[in-house]
Order: structure tokens, then C-alpha cells, then sequence
């Protein structure tokens, strides 16, 4: 594929050049090539961004929410129609294979922007009566210009999960994606131009962690949503802490997946190799730490085992491959040092682990999924998040000891159960200290259900209503029928 031209910020409704005069280079992570440089937001260049959200917020807050639900649903529609272009340039920038960014990435971007639209037009407030004819009433008012910060696992997903509710309460957004996953969100950019949305309403500028910090610390912004990892997170707090900014944070994980003796065994596996091996195990949401009860654990790794070794490692671009190529190499380096660190702790790679030559893209990532057994919690295999496809399989006996180990972590953003037993299931859930679970089955993240983590993992919720409380702020207006009680 010859390089792409060199891609310009997205500012106030068109491409602008930046001023720092620095570009960065994105990298087809299966071929190794340079797909095209980027250019790098300065400083006045963020503030070039910030100034034309205020303008556009000026519009577009004052549209009703059906008016800009309309927009937003035409944006929908060209998300729609752009599909395979848009999964087939993501897959390019994240080398996560075809068929997972045919029918996942940009349609749950698509469907996230689809679910605020329809909110739009019902962000009310209450009336509270009060004594003597007295009443109350709140407002949901945007909080103005966010800013908000992409990991690379899931580029257009992430920009529309964040810019969908952010619109919809009216509010303008500058968005920075991965500088390892610069391209959808700059398409993003034109397909929300296209639906006409007003300029400035949604920015796009480019570059690394400082690029991110500027908007963490900027005092035109409202409100900073990062997706990353829990160091950035604390850096992006701190950096918001100055100017005292809302802050939602989606951070990283070491997810527990309990598996119980009575579970269906053949969906158990299913949900740990989705869990595990989805995207080469770049999810922060992943089932990391697989518990199978002992009475049911040599079946499980033999059906797991034999449905693993089936998985087509290839060309990301081929429509049959299921492994692509992880996003890096130094992110390569590390996931294979996590399964040198795991066998020297004692644990028993049963499976995979190998880096893989791909025939013609011998420059890639490519990484057979990893299974471990004979894992124990202290190992750091068990603890440290590896954000690759590395399994831990941990054998338990006692479901207050499960409880307690899975819960024996700094994260806290999913966890799953697998048993036919309702009362366990519902008792487990409500013990385990995740934001996001599910029983009998994982990983599955429909826009009505809020996403987000406890503890480390994170701070607020994406999806969901409740993702409308993170890009309002309550007004409360009392109105006074009678006169003035006055003591002087
Ligand atoms: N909870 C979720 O929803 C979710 C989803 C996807 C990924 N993640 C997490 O993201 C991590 C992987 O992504 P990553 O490697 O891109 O994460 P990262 O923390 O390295 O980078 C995330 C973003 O933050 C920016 N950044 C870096 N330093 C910054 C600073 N000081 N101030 C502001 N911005 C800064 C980066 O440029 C990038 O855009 C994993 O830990 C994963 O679990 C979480």
C-alpha cells in the first residue's frame, strides 16, 4: 500500500494545518510499513481548538435536543454506509482482524451515537413543589467544551462512545486519539461535518501524551474523559485537578472470570477464549484470570486447548483470520516477557505462547493466544494487567475463597460467573468489587448498559443513561410565588 498523505488536525469544520511543525508516523502494525505521518498539535494549536468549541458550543446548545438528534442520526447512517472502508483503515491502524472491525468497530460506534440521539430530545430535569404554591425545578445544562483521550485498542469505537453523549447534552468536544491510532477519529471529524453539524462542535488534534495533557490542564475545559491506562489516568487527574475539571476515567484491568462446577462448560470456554483472545487480548475488560472449580478444570482446559489451537493466526486484512497482529513491537516484547515471567514462577504454559511468522508479513506482531494453568495469585501473571492474549487458569474449591481472590486486586472494572445455580450467581455477582459484570457470559457491552470500573479501573460510566449525568450539570432554580419573608 503506498503512504497515505500526511494527515492535518481536524479544527472547526475542516483540516488545518499544525503549527508545531512535528509529525509522528502510524505504522500498519502486521507489515511494519508507515501507512502516513501526522502532524502534532501545539500548543496554540489546542487553543485554536478550544476556541472554535466554545463558538460551536454557542449553536449547538442552543439547538433542541431533536435537532440535534437528527444530526447526529444522519452521522449514524454515514457511519453505516462507510463501514468496510472505515473497519478496513482500522484494521490497518491496529492490525486486529477484518471480521471483528466489519461487524464490531464502527457499528457499536454507530449504535452508541444512535442511542444518545435518542436521548437527546429527553434530557429533562424535575419539578419538585414545595410549600405555599412554591416550586422547584432542575435543569440538565452541558457543561460546555470536553476534552477527551483515546487508547488504541478500539479508536472509532472510543471516539464515538465518548463524543456521542457529549453531543447529544449539547455539549462541544476536542478529542486526541492514540498517536499509535490516529485515523478513524479524523474520519469521524468529516462524517460529523457531513451530517452538518455545526463548526467547531467536534475537533480533532493529534499527538502524544503532552497533546493529552494540554487538554487535561486547559482552562477552556470542561471536562477531560480519558480511555488508558490507570498511570495516565493518575497523571490526566492530576493534570485536571488544576483547573478542578469533571473527570471520567475508563482505565485498565486484571478481570476475574469465575467458572462453577454445574456451568455450561461449552459456553464457559467460549466466554473465556472471547475473554482472553478477542483483538489479541487488547481489551481492557478481559477475563484475564480465569477460575475453574477443580472438579470441572481438566475438561475445561482440554475443550479450551483443543478449541485454541483451531484459532487462524494471519493477515488481518484475510476475512478467515481470527489473531491479527498485536499493535506493536515493544507491546509484543512485553506481552512475550509476561509468559517468560510466567514460566519462571512455576506456572505451566499448557498452550501457545509463540511468536508466529506470517508469510509475507514477516514485519508484524503476530502471537499465538497463551494459556496458563497451575497459576497462583501471587504471580504476576495473575496481577499485573498484560493487555495481550495470556490466559491464567486458576483452579478454586470454595466459593468465598473465589470471591475473596478475585477480589484481591487494585481493579475493578469487570468481572463474570458461570453456573446454572441462579441464587450463587446473583450472591457471587453482588460480592465481586467490578463496575461491569455479567453471568453466564463476558465481555458483552451493549450502549444500554453503563460501562466503567471500580476501584483502579476507573471513575465514572460510559453507555447508559447514566452517561448523561457525566456531560450535564444540574441547575436547581427555585421560584418564589409569595413575597419576600424578611426579617429586616
Ligand atoms: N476501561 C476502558 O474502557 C478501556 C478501554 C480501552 C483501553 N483501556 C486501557 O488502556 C490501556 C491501553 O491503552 P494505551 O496504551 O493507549 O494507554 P495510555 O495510557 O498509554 O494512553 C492513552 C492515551 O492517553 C494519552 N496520554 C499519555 N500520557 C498522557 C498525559 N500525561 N496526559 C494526558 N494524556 C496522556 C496517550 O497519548 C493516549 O492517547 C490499557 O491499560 C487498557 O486497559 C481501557
Amino acid at each position: 500500500m503506498s503512504k497515505l498523505p500526511t494527515q492535518k488536525l481536524y479544527i472547526n469544520g475542516g483540516y488545518v494545518d499544525a503549527t508545531s511543525g512535528q509529525t509522528f508516523e502510524t505504522i500498519n502494525p502486521a507489515t511494519g510499513e508507515v501507512i502516513c505521518d501526522v502532524q502534532i498539535a501545539s500548543s496554540a494549536d489546542v487553543d485554536k481548538a478550544v476556541a472554535a468549541a466554545k463558538a460551536g458550543f454557542k449553536i449547538w446548545s442552543k439547538m433542541s435536543g431533536t435537532e440535534r438528534s437528527r444530526i447526529l442520526l444522519r452521522a449514524v447512517a454515514l457511519l453505516r454506509e462507510r463501514n468496510d472502508e472505515l473497519a478496513a483503515l482500522e484494521v490497518t491502524d491496529t492490525g486486529k482482524p477484518l471480521q471483528e472491525a466489519n461487524c464490531v468497530d464502527v457499528e457499536s460506534g454507530a449504535e452508541c451515537i444512535e442511542y444518545f440521539a435518542g436521548l437527546a430530545a429527553s434530557l429533562n430535569g424535575e419539578h419538585i413543589q414545595l410549600a405555599n404554591g412554591n416550586f422547584a425545578f432542575t435543569r440538565k445544562e452541558p457543561l460546555g467544551v470536553c476534552g477527551a483521550i483515546g487508547a488504541w485498542n478500539y479508536p472509532i469505537q472510543i471516539a464515538c462512545w465518548k463524543s456521542a453523549p457529549a453531543l447529544a447534552c449539547g455539549n462541544a468536544m476536542v478529542y486526541k486519539a492514540s498517536e499509535v491510532t490516529p485515523l478513524t477519529a479524523l474520519k469521524l471529524a468529516e462524517i460529523y461535518t457531513e451530517a452538518g453539524l455545526p463548526d467547531g462542535v467536534f475537533n480533532v488534534v493529534s499527538g502524544l501524551g503532552p497533546v493529552g495533557q494540554m487538554l487535561a490542564e486547559h482552562e477552556g475545559i470542561e471536562k477531560i474523559s480519558l480511555t488508558g491506562s490507570v498511570p495516565t489516568g493518575k497523571r490526566v487527574m492530576e493534570s485536571a485537578a488544576k483547573t478542578l475539571k469533571h473527570v471520567t476515567l475508563e482505565l485498565g484491568g486484571k478481570s476475574p472470570l469465575i467458572v462453577f462446577e454445574d456451568a455450561k462448560l461449552d459456553n464457559a470456554v467460549s466466554a473465556a477464549m472471547l475473554a482472553n483472545f478477542y483483538t489479541q487480548g487488547e481489551i481492557c475488560s478481559n477475563g484475564t484470570r480465569v477460575y475453574v472449580h477443580k472438579d470441572i478444570k481438566d475438561k475445561f482446559i482440554e475443550k479450551l486447548i483443543a478449541r485454541t489451537e483451531k484459532m487462524i493466526i494471519g493477515d488481518p486484512m484475510h476475512p478467515d483470520t481470527q489473531v491479527g497482529s498485536l499493535i506493536h513491537r515493544d507491546h509484543m516484547e512485553k506481552v512475550l516477557g509476561y509468559i517468560e515471567i510466567g514460566k519462571k514462577e512455576g506456572a505451566n504454559l499448557a498452550y501457545g505462547g509463540k511468536q508466529v511468522t506470517v508469510k509475507g508479513f514477516e514485519k508484524g506482531n503476530f502471537l499465538q493466544p497463551a494459556i496458563f494453568t497451575n497459576v497462583t495469585a501471587d504471580m504476576r501473571i495473575a496481577r499485573e494487567e498484560i493487555f495481550g492474549a495470556v490466559m491464567s487458569v486458576i483452579t478454586f474449591s470454595d466459593e468465598d475463597e473465589v470471591v475473596a481472590a478475585a477480589n484481591d486486586t487494585q481493579f475493578g472494572l469487570a468481572a463474570g460467573v458461570f453456573t446454572q445455580d441462579i441464587t450463587r450467581a446473583h450472591r457471587v455477582i453482588a460480592n465481586l468489587e467490578a463496575g461491569t459484570c455479567w453471568i453466564n457470559n463476558y465481555n458483552i457491552t451493549p450502549i444500554e448498559m453503563p460501562f466503567g470500573g471500580y476501584k483502579q479501573s476507573g471513575i465514572g460510566r460510559e453507555n447508559g443513561t447514566v452517561a448523561v449525568d457525566h456531560f450535564t450539570q444540574l441547575k436547581s432554580v427555585y421560584v418564589e410565588m409569595g413575597d419576600v419573608d424578611c426579617p429586616y
